[in-house]
């Protein structure tokens, strides 16, 4: 299949272009292009990015079909620019054996709309009391290279010592869930002023700050690749940006969420804002964005956790932590990092899609937008408005926070190696 995508803007800059697709990969770039047999796709003043590659990415199959499978999420996934996903590792059954992450590998190659790669759990059961055979993961069949107990910390030193040892035999990545749990103990929000108010257990950012110090040492000492997941913290920047200079193998995701919402929300008691780690102060929101902007933080990653109406349309305190992320993560980044002229398209580009290709090693994703290149794309309409509705989404589950939001740009076409998989918020294929 061929397919000509009339002028383009390429990462939004410069004069367009047009951009020919033959047999997966990108053929041909310049003006005035013949369009042969290929299928012509209109895309004056688009912006054409490499595909987003979601380094967090809950699919909840195999265990909760009723909230999401792989076959939605990969929907989702697709609609939103994605090309590559890492599905979580706390499925039932947990995704700590070969014969788990290769079912979900395979999943993901059958419904084929986005490359769907397991995350290997990096303790039995993420019950943080003995290590996973995490080579036995990394040399099945799913090839997998990042590992995490993602929902619980790895918090005995030891195992998280060894773990990330492995990590550098194994050319993997250890991302770790950073939560003292002893500090933790029946958190509900953010600890501060708001969940005080509220009279809401807090979760204090120090439980984050302490274990991505611990770990960052503990990177550094091992020589292994530690990620932080969902960064959501002022210290956690500062403990970044230190372990960075001192050349420590660490790299960090923020969410759309914590870059656009506060605790301020809670005042509403909607459990739909109910996320771990919580949504923190606009102090800590704008000290996410910089870091974003700067590079201390590398890239967005979603968190995308779909859950089913019963637990979040209940009472605070037993709703479950979690938020739809897939299908807004382009327009929140817009929003908050985009409008506010912190990042230009090319910053979004490397860090929706360079960074954490890099991140997790996959060699044919978030590559440079030039001939001779695997066509992993998203186009983008920078100037749309739409309003968000979960209803809509291709997921099983609508629980997002951004709701009756208007945001601005949009993903209008997706393709995964040359092969379209969303245009014009349709599934294809
Ligand atoms: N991020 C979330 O709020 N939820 C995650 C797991 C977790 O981190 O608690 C989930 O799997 O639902």
């Amino acid at each position: 299949m061929s397919a000509l995508l009339r002028g383009v803007l390429l990462y939004g800059e410069g004069e367009p272009v047009d951009v020919l697709i033959e047999d997966g990969v990108i053929s041909r770039i310049g003006a005035g292009l013949d369009e042969g047999d290929a299928e012509v796709i209109e895309a004056q003043g688009k912006v054409l990015l490499p595909g987003f590659v979601d380094l967090h990415t809950h699919l909840r199959e195999p265990g909760r079909e009723d909230t999401e499978t792989i076959a939605t999420g990969s929907a989702a996934a697709a609609l939103g620019g994605y090309t590559a996903v890492f599905a979580m590792a706390n499925t039932d059954p947990v995704a700590d054996t070969q014969l788990v992450v290769e079912h979900v590998w395979r999943k993901g190659q059958e419904v084929g709309l986005v490359d769907v790669h397991p995350v290997g759990a990096v303790t039995v059961g993420l019950k943080g009391e003995k290590l996973a055979e995490l080579g036995t993961m990394a040399r099945s069949t799913a090839g997998v290279r990042v590992f995490s107990d993602d929902g619980h910390c790895v918090h005995d030193p030891l195992l998280m010592r060894r773990a990330l040892e492995y990590s550098k035999a194994l050319d993997a990545v250890i991302a770790q869930h950073a939560e003292e749990p002893k500090l933790t103990v029946g958190a509900q929000a953010n600890e501060g002023e708001v969940a005080s108010r509220l009279g809401l257990a807090g979760w204090p950012a120090v439980a984050e700050e302490a274990i991505v110090a611990r770990d960052c040492l503990l990177a550094k000492h091992t020589g292994g690749r530690l990620h932080v997941c969902h960064v959501s913290t002022t210290g956690t920047v500062d403990v970044l940006r230190w372990a960075k200079a001192r050349g420590t193998g660490v790299s960090a995701e923020v969410t759309p969420h914590h870059l656009l919402l506060t605790d301020e929300l809670l005042a509403s008691y909607d459990p739909v804002n109910k996320v771990n780690p919580p949504l923190r102060t606009s102090v800590d929101v704008q000290a996410l964005r910089a870091a974003l902007a700067e590079g201390v933080v590398d890239c967005v990653a979603t968190d995308h956790a779909p859950h089913a109406p019963q637990d979040k349309d209940c009472e605070w305190s037993s709703a479950r932590p979690g938020m739809l992320g897939l299908q807004t993560a382009l327009s929140v980044v817009a929003q908050t990092m985009v409008v506010t002229e912190l990042l230009d398209w090319r910053g979004v580009a490397r860090v929706m899609s360079e960074r954490p290709a890099q991140i997790a090693g996959l060699p044919d994703q978030g590559r440079p937008l030039a001939e001779g290149e695997p066509a992993n794309l998203a186009l983008v309409d920078p100037d749309a408005r739409w309003t968000v509705r979960g209803a809509d989404f291709a997921s099983i589950s609508d629980n997002t926070p951004f709701e009756g939001m208007e945001l601005p740009a949009r993903v209008v076409l997706t393709m995964l190696r040359g092969r379209i998989t969303a245009h014009e918020g349709k599934v294809c294929g």
